[in-house]
């Protein structure tokens, strides 16, 4: 398989963080733009400081990196960029976080994030035809009023939001915290997805399919330790969006060739893969399929399953879902 069959095949983008997509070269030219003093001089001492440990030493610096994010136009201008590049990487259809909760500690108003947001999703569809919905994803550092919060900030746009997230620091901060605003988030219709078992124990996975009622398990990678748990996922075609290269670089798996995705796929799992925050951890999706599949030596029928997978996991129409299996098939029988 060519870096082109992975880059043509195409495929849904489920598990990105926008903020995660904020590039060196955009970050330093966003602080010029807005007079914000960044602690990095040049592009490459951005680019030196990305080397984590851990999953926290890596929100450190990304939650400071966001501050250079001020503006609607801002916003606007890091959705476009990201959606324009993953077009290239052969993405038809992206459900995307954002953290509002990060912004409105800083001062920035839901609004100024979400119209920035929206403004770029609707040139997306007219320039990629792309379709791209958005995830508001809770914070799970900050408490559970805070979450009930920002919920009732976003009352205004939850016709146009698809569902809620929960990421950030996930050691100490397991799903039950959040068992009642996503309660209410349920109610309002919206869907429902949590980061689990990215290094938080088995336990949390459980919390967050029997308390939370989670529509999708972001990451589950330790999910492996648990053979019950693994057997329950199978059975219930609970996905798991896994994101190789955030794995590698928040040190979750040693190398990418010891990542777990086919032993995931030989269990039966629906698996997919993500990029997560790429301009962190070296390389958007494409990358990541090229990468984990060389790796572990793939076949090119695990390659489409892990395709297929995004579009069955998405939160699409019956009838986006024929479309795009469809263009899938075609793209398959094509490149044979
Ligand atoms: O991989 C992640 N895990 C938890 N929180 C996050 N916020 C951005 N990326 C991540
Ligand atoms: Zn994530």
């Amino acid at each position: 398989m060519t870096d082109d069959f992975f880059a043509r095949l195409p495929k849904a983008e489920l598990h990105l963080h926008i903020e995660g997509t904020l590039e060196p070269e955009m970050m330093v030219a966003l602080a010029a733009r807005n007079r914000v003093s960044i602690p990095f001089r040049s592009v490459e001492q951005v680019r030196a400081a990305y080397r984590f440990t851990d999953l926290q030493s890596f929100l450190d610096i990304y939650y400071a990196g966001a501050d250079v994010l001020r503006t609607e136009d801002d916003f606007h201008d890091l959705a476009l960029a990201y959606f324009d590049r993953a077009a290239a990487d052969g993405v038809v259809h992206a459900e995307i976080f954002f953290d509002p909760q990060t912004h409105i500690h800083r001062g920035i108003p839901m609004q100024v994030v979400i119209e920035g947001l929206f403004a770029a999703i609707d040139t997306a569809r007219e320039r990629h035809g792309m379709t791209v919905e958005l995830i508001l994803s809770y914070l799970r550092h900050l408490d559970e009023e805070d979450a009930f919060a920002t919920l009732k900030a976003a009352e205004p746009w939850l016709d146009r939001i698809i569902g809620v997230g929960l990421d950030s620091s996930e050691v100490g901060h397991p799903p039950a915290k959040f068992a009642r605003v996503f309660a209410a988030s349920r109610e309002r219709g919206l869907k429902l997805c949590a980061h689990a078992g990215e290094e938080g124990p088995p336990a949390y996975i459980h919390e967050a399919l029997d308390v939370l009622r989670v529509d999708r398990i972001d990451h589950g990678n330790r999910a492996l330790e648990d053979p019950a748990l693994v057997a329950r996922l199978a059975r219930e075609a609970m996905t798991l969006t896994v994101c190789p290269l955030s794995n590698v670089a928040l040190r979750n798996v040693a190398r990418i060739e010891d990542h777990p995705i086919d032993r995931m796929l030989d269990r039966g799992l629906r698996a997919t893969v993500h990029s997560d925050d790429p301009a962190y951890f070296g390389g958007y999706i494409a990358e990541n399929f090229r990468a984990v599949a060389q790796a572990r030596g793939l076949s090119r029928e695990q390659v489409v399953t892990l395709a297929r997978n995004s579009f069955l996991s998405a939160f699409l129409s019956d009838e986006a879902l024929a479309g795009h299996l469809a263009h899938l098939d075609a793209f398959v029988r094509d490149a044979a």
